[in-house]
């Protein structure tokens, strides 16, 4: 060998010093790249989150021990085994074979739904593992989500607008209708309004949407994969207040549930509460619900202790709270607690131009819900619809084509039949109220249906919508006027409480 020509002995020495520091580096360097693995071994089995590698054909290289025990197995019981062995639905092979992330994909594993992303990593260009990341944050809370995320699927994947999610919130931004300048306003501000967290009052007359935009902002906020919960303050009895909407605990009092009830608040944890016809709330219930939303705490009844609440508030209401207000009806400083961020929206007479969108929209549900086919709306019927004045609002606009369509012949809609004080004209105005009774035509019955329609819309326009008032009014009890209200499709929707 040539380092035994010249001086071999010499050379040999130094060259087995310069082998030898080589191989002293290298072992440095291997101890220490040995060292690093195994710190990125522990690190990676340790994770908090789930992790897991898998080489570029599919076979586990290392998985955190969260994963595994998410799988309900051990580390070592899947390192060596190919991912399709040990995950159930994995891709985590395909990406290894497309090269392409998947990013925030949604996985089911043992009945549960997680969000799974998936990245492939390159060295020189080639593909040579594949890593599988759970993606949350906080693994104790998986369960927990899974739940809601198996809900809300529908939504995610197929953005499905009818079906319910997990939350409750029926619907978004783009159910509510509507394309003229202050609906658009009024949508922008709504989107804008629901990241911040704040509480909301909506006001507007009844039947313009004001628990279709709550619902809309709940699905726009941080808070969509919570719940909504819907409450209308007008609809519980004075008595049940404080159980309903705070809770109860066990034998809290005779009849109370063993295990005592969750409150409407609590429900609403980490989602939104939507407090309906609030201007309803009695002076007792107002007090509590300030202590409420003031403290950031409710006080279940037969609890020793107040329990912290984490829940966004949208109230709405149809009445003119401020007045309330002035006449003392309505407690100032919860005025001021919910007034935070006010958002009205206009009655329809007011945003006429929005007419043929909503046309356009609830035509079709109609068609799908009565399986009766309307080709168009004829001229006059347009004018017609144009000229009044919808004290109902979309709700009104709403029942007025659904019951057209029954009464069409053909496919055109040629005209629809509105209350008898409904103006001909816009110049004329608000309906006229006192059209001579013997005007009318039609049989004994149908008169009679039309003198109670009649007397109906005249209580709640008289009572500004206020339906309890309206209802005293009229000598009738409150779910006689709903019931009356709803065969006329004047009143509130069945389940919109
Ligand atoms: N802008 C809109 N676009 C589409 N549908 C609407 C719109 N506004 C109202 N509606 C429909 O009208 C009906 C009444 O709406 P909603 O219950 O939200 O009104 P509201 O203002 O809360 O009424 P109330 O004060 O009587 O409770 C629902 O069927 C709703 O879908």
């Amino acid at each position: 060998m040539t380092l035994a020509w010249n001086g071999g002995h010499q050379v040999r020495i130094r060259s087995n010093g310069w082998v030898h520091r080589l191989l002293r580096r290298r072992a440095a360097e291997g101890r220490q790249i040995e060292q690093e693995l195994a710190l990125y071994k522990f690190a990676l089995e340790n994770a908090y989150e789930g992790i897991v590698v898998a080489d570029a054909k599919g076979y586990v290289l290392s998985v955190s021990r969260t994963y595994a025990s998410f799988l309900q197995t051990e580390v070592g019981a899947m390192i060596g085994k190919h991912v399709t062995e040990v995950i159930p639905n994995t891709r985590l092979h395909i990406v290894a074979e497309t090269g392409k992330a998947e990013i925030a994909d949604l996985q089911q594993i043992h009945g549960h739904w997680m969000i799974a992303s998936r990245i492939p990593i390159r060295s020189g260009g080639e593909l040579i593992a594949v890593v599988g990341k759970i993606m949350f944050q906080d693994i104790d809370r998986l369960f927990e989500m899974n739940a809601k995320y198996r809900d809300v699927l529908p939504h995610l994947h197929y953005g499905e607008a009818k079906s319910r999610d997990a939350s409750g919130a029926k619907y978004g931004m783009e159910h509510l209708i509507g394309d003229s300048e202050p609906m658009r306003r009024l949508k922008t501000m709504a989107v804008k309004v629901a990241k911040s967290g704040s509480t909301v009052l909506i006001s507007g007359e009844s039947g313009t949407g004001k628990e279709l935009l709550a619902h809309a902002i709940h699905r726009e906020s941080d808070r969509r994969f919570g719940p909504f919960v819907a409450v209308n303050c007008s609809a519980i009895p004075e008595t049940l207040f404080e159980s309903e909407l705070f809770g109860y605990k066990e034998g809290a009092f005779t009849g109370a549930r063993r295990i005592g009830k969750k409150g409407k608040f609590a429900q609403a944890g980490k989602g939104t509460i939507f407090l309906d016809e609030i201007g309803e709330l009695p002076p007792a219930q107002q007090a509590k619900l300030l202590r409420a939303l003031q403290e950031k705490e409710i006080e279940p009844v037969g609890a020793d202790k107040p329990e912290p609440i984490d829940v966004r508030v949208i109230a709405a209401t149809n009445r003119d709270l401020e007045l309330l207000v002035t006449e003392g009806k309505f407690r100032r400083d919860l005025y001021y607690r919910l007034h935070v961020i006010p958002l009205h929206i206009p009655p329809l007479r007011e945003r006429m131009d929005d007419l043929p969108a909503l046309l356009r929209t609830l035509l079709p549900q109609l068609e799908g819900e009565t399986g009766i086919q309307v080709e168009r709306v004829s001229e006059p019927c347009e004018r017609q619809l144009l000229a009044y004045d919808w004290p109902g609002n979309v709700r009104e606009l709403r029942s007025v084509l659904e019951r057209a369509l029954y009464m069409m012949d053909g496919s055109v809609l040629e005209s629809v039949t509105l209350p008898r004080q409904a103006p001909v004209t816009k110049a004329e105005g608000r309906p006229q109220k006192n059209a001579p009774l013997m005007d009318g035509t039609g049989s004994w019955k149908e008169r009679m249906a039309e003198y109670e329609k009649k007397l109906l819309v005249e209580a709640l326009e008289r009572s500004k919508g206020d339906r309890r008032k309206a209802a005293s009014l009229l000598g009738m009890s409150k779910s006689s006027l709903y019931q009356k209200a709803e065969q006329y499709g004047i009143g509130d929707e069945p389940g919109s409480e």
